[in-house]
């Protein structure tokens, strides 16, 4: 397993740093790193503090900041951006952008677990202008050309 640099700004992180879950699992959960509790109003969205920063440093990576099934499903808390892309050099306090899209209010409790990162491997590419692409056999077809699933 690769080392990452993390720094603890919330100091109530430093005795629950993320961990796997389990020995398979992909995600590291992020904590709500609040004082108290918030209640986020159906539609609103919260930005919320994490209580860490990472450095991945290497810009073959990239950090993902994605939701937490059970309480997108659930629950209706969602990402107010959708997916949160976290760039290598990236350096300040990891945010989750926390979005109510449900029809209720949602008591977001200190230190919950409420989204998760993962590290994704990324490939940087030089942009190299073309008149024509060598044909494919999909062309331009895309949104639903196959047919509807
Ligand atoms: O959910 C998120 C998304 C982003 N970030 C941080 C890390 C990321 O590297 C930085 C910039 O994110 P992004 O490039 O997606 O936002 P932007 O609106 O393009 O801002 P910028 O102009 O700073 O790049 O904000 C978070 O902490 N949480
Ligand atoms: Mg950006």
């Amino acid at each position: 397993m690769q080392a990452l640099q993390v720094k603890i700004l919330d100091e109530r992180m430093r005795s629950q740093l993320p961990t796997y879950g389990t020995p398979g699992s992909a995600g590291l959960d992020l904590r709500a790193c609040i004082d108290e509790t918030i209640e986020i109003a159906p539609g609103q969205t919260v930005l919320v503090p994490t209580g860490l920063a990472i450095f991945v440093e290497d810009p073959g990576y990239a950090a993902l900041i994605l939701p937490r099934s059970g309480l997108g499903h659930k629950h209706g808390i969602v990402l107010g951006n959708l997916v949160g892309l976290i760039d290598s050099d990236y350096q300040g306090q990891l945010m989750v952008s926390t979005w109510n899209r449900g029809s209720t209010p949602f008591k977001l409790e200190p230190m919950e677990r409420l989204a998760q990162l993962v590290i994704v491997p990324v490939q940087q590419v030089e942009l190299k202008v073309v008149e024509e692409f060598a044909q494919s056999s999909r062309g331009a077809g895309g949104f639903g050309s196959t047919g509807r699933a």
